[in-house]
C-alpha cells in the first residue's frame, strides 16, 4: 500500500482527493495538512466519515512525523515553490497539481528531485478530456497557426491565466515552430489595455472568472472562411481524480520531474 498524504487536505481539490484516495484500494491516505481546518478530520471533510486523521499544519514537521511515500499537493500559486522543495529534501515524492510554479522553477525542482534521488511529477491539468484537447491543439496549430484561447474558471480561483491555458500555448507554439507556420501578425491597436487578453508565446489567452463554471477552455482557430475550435469542459471536479491518482501510483516510476499527464498515458 501506498501511503499518501494530501496537501491542502481541505480545499476544493484536496478533499476530493483525500475521497479518491481513501476508495483506492492500492492506497492508504495517512495525513492531511493546510493552515485553515487545523485539527478537523480528513475524512469527514471530504464527506467519508470519520477517519481520525486530523487536518495538521507544518508540512516539514508532519513529514518527519508520518512519513508518507507520496505527497499530493493542491495548495495555492503562492505556496507550491516551497511546498516542493520541503517534500524533495524530505526525500518524498510528490505530486503537484498546484498551478503558477514558472520553468525556471519546474527545472530547480527537477535538478533538486535527482540530487535527493525522489521524483517530482508536475500537470496542471489531471483531466484526460483536458490533456486530449492540448495534444489536438498541437496537432492543428502548424495547420491553421492564427489561434487565441479563451479559459473559463470559477471566481475563487486564485490565478489567471490557468496553467492549462499557459500549456496549452506552449504546445501550441512548439508545434508550430517546429512545423514553420506562422501566425499572421496581430495589428490591433488597444485602445483599452487589455482588450486583447494576456500573450503567452504570442498567443492571446482571455480569463473568464464567474460563479458557476467549474473549469473550461476554447482554443479557437481561425482560417480563411473557416474556424476550428476545441472546448473542453470539466463540469465536475471528479474529472481530476482519475488522473490523480494514476499519478500517485506511477510517480516513483520515474526519478527527477516528469512535467504533464500525458507521459503516463
Ligand atoms: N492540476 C489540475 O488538474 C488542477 C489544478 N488545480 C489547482 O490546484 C490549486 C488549488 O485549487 P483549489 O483546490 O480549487 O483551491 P482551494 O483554495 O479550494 O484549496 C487549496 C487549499 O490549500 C490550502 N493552502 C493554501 N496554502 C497552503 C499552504 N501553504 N500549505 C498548506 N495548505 C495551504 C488552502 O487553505 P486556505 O483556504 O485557508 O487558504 C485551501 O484549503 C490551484 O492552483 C488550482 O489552479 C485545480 C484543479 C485541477
Ligand atoms: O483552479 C482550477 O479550478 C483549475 N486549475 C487548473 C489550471 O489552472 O489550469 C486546472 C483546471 O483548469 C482547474
Amino acid at each position: 500500500m501506498l501511503r499518501v498524504l494530501v496537501n491542502g487536505a481541505d480545499g476544493r481539490m484536496g478533499s476530493q482527493v483525500v475521497k479518491a484516495v481513501y476508495e483506492d484500494k492500492e492506497l492508504e491516505i495517512v495525513g492531511g495538512v493546510s493552515i485553515s481546518n487545523i485539527g478537523r478530520d480528513i475524512g469527514e471533510l471530504a464527506g467519508v466519515g470519520v477517519l481520525n486523521i486530523p487536518v495538521r499544519a507544518d508540512l516539514g514537521a508532519v513529514l518527519e512525523d508520518i512519513k508518507p511515500d507520496v505527497v499530493v499537493d493542491f495548495t495555492a500559486p503562492k505556496a507550491i515553490f516551497d511546498n516542493a522543495k520541503t517534500c524533495i529534501s524530505h526525500g518524498v515524492d510528490i505530486v503537484v497539481g498546484t498551478t503558477g510554479l514558472t520553468e525556471e522553477q519546474r527545472v530547480e525542482l527537477g535538478n533538486m528531485a535527482v540530487e535527493h534521488r525522489v521524483s517530482i511529477f508536475i500537470a496542471p491539468n489531471f483531466s484526460i478530456g483536458a490533456v486530449l484537447m492540448m495534444k489536438l491543439s498541437a496537432e492543428v496549430a502548424p495547420y491553421l497557426p492564427d489561434v487565441e484561447i479563451i479559459e473559463l474558471h470559477h471566481n475563487n480561483k486564485l490565478d489567471a491565466p490557468s496553467g492549462t491555458a499557459i500549456m496549452t500555448a506552449d504546445k501550441i507554439d512548439a508545434a508550430r515552430k517546429i512545423a514553420g507556420a506562422q501566425q499572421a501578425q496581430d495589428k490591433t491597436h488597444e485602445s483599452l489595455e487589455g482588450a486583447r487578453g494576456a500573450k503567452v508565446d504570442d498567443i492571446p489567452i482571455h480569463s473568464v472568472r464567474l460563479p458557476g463554471y467549474v473549469a473550461h477552455q476554447q482554443v479557437l482557430f481561425g482560417g480563411y472562411g473557416e474556424l476550428l475550435t476545441i472546448r473542453h469542459d470539466s463540469i465536475d471536479r471528479k474529472s481530476f481524480m482519475p488522473g490523480v491518482i494514476l499519478a500517485v501510483k506511477k510517480v516513483s516510476s520515474r526519478p527527477g520531474l516528469t512535467f504533464g499527464l500525458e507521459n503516463y498515458l
